[in-house]
């Protein structure tokens, strides 16, 4: 990856021998390692068996995880915020797991779409909660800092699963409570 950043710095017409630029493959290296690492991480070894029992089967929600992602068109940042809910079936999830399983996700190049749904799977199948609903908010810098240059159109996606899908209630719960 290192040869690879020198290769782009060579490419945009810098000089990789330039006193400044002499350690940026290296950094950029390490940088791009840090944004993608989700790629080495797994469901099971982050959420560490963090699930405790309970008969509270009323709605739980985690609002506001930050998020910071790479779109996997430009591969330029997109960054916002998820919200996750899930109606606990007989057990409760580790509050801190819920903002990991984003993460964990989020490192890792995506569109938005499937970012979501991809978080609201991996709740779903560690919780086996009733039913799981995940909205994102975010802004592309695809979006902002080139292309068409929009710079407060942001995007909002969601995935709603087992009762958040089939419950009109249920859903309006959730989105009333994120609002
Ligand atoms: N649906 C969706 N689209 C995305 C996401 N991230 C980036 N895009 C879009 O992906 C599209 C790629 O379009 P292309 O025409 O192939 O690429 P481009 O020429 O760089 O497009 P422009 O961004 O319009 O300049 C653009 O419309 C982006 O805005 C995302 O998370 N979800
Ligand atoms: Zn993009």
């Amino acid at each position: 990856m290192e040869q690879a950043f020198a290769h782009i710095i060579t490419s945009i017409g810098e000089n990789l021998g330039r006193e400044g630029l002499r350690d940026t493959p290296k950094r950029a290296a390490k940088a791009m390692s840090y944004l993608t690492r989700g790629y080495q991480q797994d469901l099971q070894e982050i959420v560490n068996n963090a699930l405790f029992p309970s008969e509270n089967s009323e709605m739980v929600i985690v609002r506001n995880i930050e998020l910071y992602s790479l779109c996997e068109h430009h591969m330029l940042p997109f960054i916002g915020k998820a919200h996750v809910a899930y109606i606990p079936k007989g057990k409760v999830l580790g509050l801190s797991k819920v903002a990991r399983i984003v993460d964990m996700f989020a490192r890792r190049l995506q569109i938005q779409e499937n970012l979501t749904k991809e978080i609201a799977e991996a709740v779903f199948q560690v919780t086996e909660a009733a039913g799981v609903g995940v909205v994102i908010e975010a802004q592309h810098m695809c979006m902002m800092m080139r292309g068409v240059e929009k710079q407060n159109a942001s995007m909002t996606t969601s995935m709603m699963l087992g009762n958040f899908r089939t419950d009109e209630r249920t859903r309006n719960e959730f989105l009333s409570l994120i609002r």
